[in-house]
């Protein structure tokens, strides 16, 4: 970081206004109410602008899952044992994961990140490796990260994100797996918005209410520990986050600066894209939230990134699953704005 400027500090992408007003224009004269396809019709001019195009399309579809462990687990946070982040790599390469599921179903292109677990994966060849550490430090007592792991989690994060630009994407889904994620992304969360722990901890893969209290109790000693530190977005991820979070942020900047749209999925995506917009303002704009999870502390995150998720299902999976279900959505709204028929086309009276 010392010297010449951080690649996430370079601009991000224009979008185009004229796009948008154009396609806003295009849904008033479509042969319905206005406003009656509701946030159908909000996407669609979104995407219009992000995309610079009359006709917006999210046929070709990136989803990019990182994984990581978590050193916190030792402090009993998940209802799971450490193990099950390499074996569900392992799972994810064998295709038998719910988001390989949802890709092969919406025809996307799925790609698995290993950034570092306990368990070895290197002799599974169907992931890209970029592995930072056997798992993040345990933050109740140091810095997750160091800063040469959150850059190179940063930067695979990058990389996934021009992967898929140079394969000709149009949108991007980032997933995670990570035993222990929903309390990093807890953390993250209550150093970015200043909100209590009491309000973030919630069940993850299935903690009890006495768990929900073990883990607001985990959360508060570790912003004790980092209390002073964490002021800058930048350093609240590395102390706080874990490297598919770190990796997540990096992807949703690089997508912003790519021009590449990106769908948001549940909890830990959106503490990703909070620290990233937090780092980089103007890449809010590139952002839509499929989803809001039935944990807990999503609503606060997703009002803090003053976003409206297209779907409420009770989800609560991660893996880029909620993102993706949302997909078929975003695929309707671009067939709605481009095939409708006008008012004048069909010769009905606009009222
Ligand atoms: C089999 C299995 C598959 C998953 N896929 C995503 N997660 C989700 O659960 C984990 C976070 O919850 P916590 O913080 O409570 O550990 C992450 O790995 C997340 O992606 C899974 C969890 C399990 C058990
Ligand atoms: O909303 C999420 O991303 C989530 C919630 C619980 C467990 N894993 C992920």
């Amino acid at each position: 970081m010392n010297g010449s400027t951080p690649w996430w500090e370079a601009p991000v992408a224009s979008l185009s206004e004229e796009h948008k007003a154009k396609a806003r224009d295009r849904q008033s004269q479509l042969t319905k109410p206005p406003g009656s396809l509701g946030q159908l019709e909000d996407l669609a001019i979104q995407l219009a602008g992000l995309q610079h195009l009359d006709r917006p399309c999210v046929d070709r579809v990136q989803i990019s899952v990182f994984a990581g462990d978590h050193g916190v687990v030792a402090e009993g946070i998940s209802r799971f044992p450490q193990s099950v982040t390499a074996a569900m790599v392992r799972n994810f390469a064998a295709g038998g994961a719910a988001i390989n599921v949802l890709a092969r179903t919406l025809d996307a292109a799925l790609e698995v990140i290993n950034l570092g677990t306990v368990d070895h994966l290197d002799d599974v060849d169907a992931v890209v490796h970029c592995v930072q550490g056997p798992g993040t430090a345990n933050f109740v007592h140091e810095a997750a990260m160091t800063e040469a792991q959150l850059l190179g989690a940063f930067d695979a994060g990058r990389d996934s994100v021009t992967r898929a630009k140079a394969a000709g994407m149009q949108l991007f889904v980032a997933g995670e797996m990570g035993i222990g994620n929903t309390t990093a992304a807890a953390a993250l969360a209550c150093a970015l918005t200043g909100q209590s722990p009491d309000d973030l901890a919630g069940p993850g893969t299935g903690l009890d209410e006495t768990g929900v209290r073990h883990k607001a109790e985990v959360l508060r000693r570790a912003l004790g520990c980092h209390q002073g530190h964490l002021d800058e977005p930048l350093e609240a991820l590395r102390r706080l986050g874990g490297f598919e979070i770190a990796a997540m942020c990096g992807a949703y900047i690089a997508a912003a600066q790519a021009g590449l749209p990106v769908l948001i999925d549940g909890f830990i995506s959106s503490s990703a894209a909070l620290a990233a917009v937090r780092i980089c303002p103007p890449a809010r704009a590139w952002m839509m939230f499929g989803h809001s999870s039935a944990e807990p502390g999503h609503a606060l995150l997703l009002r803090a990134l003053q976003a409206d998720a297209m779907l409420d299902l009770g989800m609560r999976l991660g893996e880029g699953s909620g993102a993706a279900t949302a997909l078929p959505l975003l695929r309707l709204a671009c067939h709605l704005h481009n095939e409708m028929a006008t008012f004048a086309e069909a010769g009905v009276a606009a009222g």
